[in-house]
């Protein structure tokens, strides 16, 4: 397998097999703090099989597309959200598994505001802003045991923006 992949606008139901897309859209759950913040309530699964869930920052270098992806890895353990700190877009690559390695990879553009949430053991491609800065908070599990698995690809595939 190996080629071109178009990145497509990111939405939830597109994204619903590997993970959930926060953001705000349409009227919020509840009304707080004295009318004046609206909250989108539990937005995402957060799933750490029983570990400890932490929030940490990365900083991260904008890539531009046409974007090379070499590798896809995945967090056996535990799930994995990246929230942007800016309003930037950034690039979301995921794919299916296929008996243990990834299937055909699937990209996506975030809208600005969007933030995702890999489920648990999703393939992936590491955190992949578009713009600087690239500073996102990360919730994730936070352990000693191994929850990275890379897989490299014989021939990697060039992502590219939607024609
Ligand atoms: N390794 C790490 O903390 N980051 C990756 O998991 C990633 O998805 O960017
Ligand atoms: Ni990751």
């Amino acid at each position: 397998m190996s080629g071109e992949i178009a990145a497509q606008p990111l939405t939830p139901a597109a994204f619903a097999p590997f993970g959930d897309v926060l953001q705000v859209v349409g009227l919020p759950d509840r009304i707080i703090n004295q009318g004046l913040c609206g909250r989108y309530h539990d937005l995402a699964r957060i799933d750490t099989g029983g570990g400890r869930a932490g929030i940490s920052l990365f900083s991260a270098e904008p890539r531009r597309l046409p974007y090379r992806l070499e590798m896809l890895e995945r967090h056996p353990l535990g799930s994995q959200a990246f929230l942007p700190m800016s309003l930037h877009p950034f690039l979301v690559i995921v794919a299916p598994d296929d008996s243990g390695v990834p299937g055909r990879p699937v990209a996506f553009v975030t809208t600005p505001g969007q933030g995702i949430n890999l489920h648990r053991g999703t393939w992936h491609g590491v955190l992949t802003p578009l713009h600087a800065p690239g500073l996102f908070a990360v919730v994730d599990r936070i352990g000693t045991e191994a929850n990275l698995e890379e897989h490299w690809l014989a021939t990697p595939f060039i992502i590219t923006a939607r024609p």
